[in-house]
């Protein structure tokens, strides 16, 4: 796992490292090193251009400048002001000796001129704004990062790439896009979120100090990334030794007359993710054509109210069906009405492992006023709970309803608000976006993110179907709830992939995951094996 630090976190770092003796100057110099080191492993291209600002992210570049420089690489620097007039005293420092060193540069490039050095780089340095970076990027550095963009050149970036928020993945102005991201100390928020995930290339960690690993522990990391080896702990033995009870019971809650797909499809999804036995139970006017959609998947029926959607009379029973089963799903397509917020406020009470998604959430947060946070009492249970809100169903939960979430960093707050106010049980918010969050009691984890195909309707219904298979299969104990939900993810995106791959990149709907989700999970099992074996994927091929 690889700790991810909030931007103000990375700068307390920065200070606990000059107080164990690394000043900021060495860890300067051990920046540039290590962009300077990535750009000469690249191989001898030819000429290299350094975009240099005018913060330390500008001394980074001016650093790497003059050692690739003294390497023998052919550079240049460009920078908008006179390297004496620099404001930072770090990179006035670092700029002096790269001048010193005769490393060429040229200040305040026009556009034209930009672009007549920009064509004839074979690699660009891109060290104008690092995380010193807020709001959009001002002249020059707006035509300067389109300049880059349109140059076609191989980009490595400097911690993160320009116009980018290495805290929101946000880049309301552009930004720079690389193949490379020399980012320094540790990862941050903004780089694997929002355009953080188009615009970064591959990333690589620069520590820059041994003591860097431990301080940013110690600084409390905002969520931890998932590798792949760390879902070790979600595998099972596979064995011949089973039934259809003990491979997981499934029963998902759901559908209404408006919405019975969703149903059918979680449903659907629990039985290809492993789930032995799965029921399915539905309003009964739309039970035939549940049936008409799965044969092997028993339909139960239960009384319909006058909004299509369960009765009160259905409650009783739903929660007799629920106490039988290793795991229980609620919510898709359900709808919301009084009748259905009380068979999930029943379900809750149920000594049973629980996924409430979609309308189940919604229900959530009528019964609380869109404050779930000051009800904590209503999801205090023995056994493990998932909830798995999208940004507005999870803004919907704390008190932000028509405000969701902007940022994944915003997203992990506000399930941290639900999973901080239960105090302890076995409770994990899936707080799902362009980038997820799997949080629990202890620990926030980021799975890998799956591809944009995921965002299609239907698609967090299968998610729920996955996740309630993959908890049904027995014991979950609470430190390990996250990291099976961060799994979940990764099947869900693996399976995306696998169905890109029959229907194209955008032509995949929610139901062709269905099918893949078997191969999926033997692929991903696999992976994990072959990881913690130290073999990577290529090599096991
Ligand atoms: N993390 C580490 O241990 C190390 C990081 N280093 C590098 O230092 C930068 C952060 O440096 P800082 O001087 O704080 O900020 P920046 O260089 O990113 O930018 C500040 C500079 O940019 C101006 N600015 C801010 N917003 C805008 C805007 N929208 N448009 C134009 N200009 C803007 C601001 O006024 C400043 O002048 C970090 O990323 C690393 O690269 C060190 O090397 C030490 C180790
Ligand atoms: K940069």
């Amino acid at each position: 796992m690889q700790p991810v630090l909030n931007v103000e976190d990375v700068r307390k770092v920065e200070q606990d490292l000059t107080l164990e003796g690394v000043s900021l100057a060495e860890l300067m110099r051990r920046a540039g090193h290590a962009v300077a080191q990535e750009v000469l492993d690249l191989g001898n291209l030819g000429p290299v251009v350094v975009l240099c600002g005018t913060g330390n992210n500008g001394g980074d570049g001016w650093v790497a400048a003059e050692l690739m420089a003294k390497a023998g690489a052919q550079v240049e620097v460009m920078t908008p002001v006179e390297p004496e007039s620099l404001k930072s005293p770090l990179a006035l420092m670092v700029a002096q000796s790269a001048v010193n060193a005769g490393v060429p540069f040229f200040v305040a490039p026009s556009r034209d001129e930009l672009d007549a050095h920009l064509a004839q780089a074979a690699v660009v340095v891109d060290a104008l704004l690092g995380t010193g970076f807020h709001g959009e990027p001002a002249a020059p550095f707006d035509i300067w990062i389109d300049a880059v963009n349109a140059s076609g050149a191989h980009v490595v970036a400097v911690d993160v790439p320009s116009g980018l928020s290495a805290q929101t993945g946000h880049a309301p102005g552009g930004a720079v896009f690389a193949d490379t991201t020399v980012t320094m100390i540790c990862l941050k928020p903004g780089l694997l979120s929002g355009r953080g995930r188009d615009v970064c290339g591959a990333i690589v960690l620069a520590p820059l100090a041994e003591q860097a690993e431990r301080l940013v522990v110690e600084a409390d990391p905002v969520a931890w990334r998932c590798d792949t080896a760390d879902y070790l702990e979600t595998l099972r033995e596979p064995t011949a030794d089973v039934d259809k009870y003990s491979r997981g019971s499934v029963l998902v809650v759901g559908g209404s007359t408006r919405f019975p797909g969703a149903a059918v499809m979680a449903a659907m999804a629990a039985a290809r993710s492993g789930a032995g036995y799965v029921t399915l139970v539905v309003p009964d006017r739309i039970a035939t054509v549940c049936r008409t959609h799965l044969l092997e998947i028993p339909v139960v029926g239960l009384p319909t109210n006058e909004e299509g959607m369960f009765s009160a009379g259905a409650r009783t029973e739903i929660v007799k069906m629920a106490e039988q089963r290793s795991c229980v799903l609620c919510g898709p397509g359900m709808g919301v009405c009084a009748d259905t917020v009380s068979v999930v406020s029943s379900l809750l009470e149920c000594d049973v492992p629980l996924v409430l998604d979609a309308d189940a959430l919604n229900a959530l947060s009528r019964m609380t006023t869109n404050r779930l946070d000051n009800f904590p009492e209503l999801i205090r249970r023995e056994a493990p709970l998932v909830l798995t809100p999208h940004r507005r169903e999870l803004g919907r939960l704390v008190g932000q309803p028509g405000e969701p979430p902007s940022s994944l960093t915003a997203a992990l707050e506000a399930a941290r608000r639900i999973v901080w106010a239960d105090g302890g049980s076995d409770i994990c918010v899936v707080a799902k976006g362009e980038s997820t969050g799997c949080v629990g009691v202890e620990i926030a984890l980021l799975p890998k993110p799956g591809p944009a195909c995921l965002a299609t309707a239907g698609s967090g219904d299968v998610l729920g179907g996955i996740m309630a298979a993959l908890l049904a299969r027995g014991v979950v104990e609470n430190d390990v709830l996250p990291l099976v939900c961060a799994f979940a993810c990764e099947v869900h995106g693996f399976a995306a992939n696998l169905a890109a791959e029959a229907h194209g990149s955008r032509g995949v709907m929610a139901s062709d995951l269905i099918g893949n989700l078997g191969l999926a999970l033997d692929a991903m099992e696999e992976q994990v094996s072959l990881a913690v074996a130290g073999v990577s994927p290529e090599e096991g091929e």
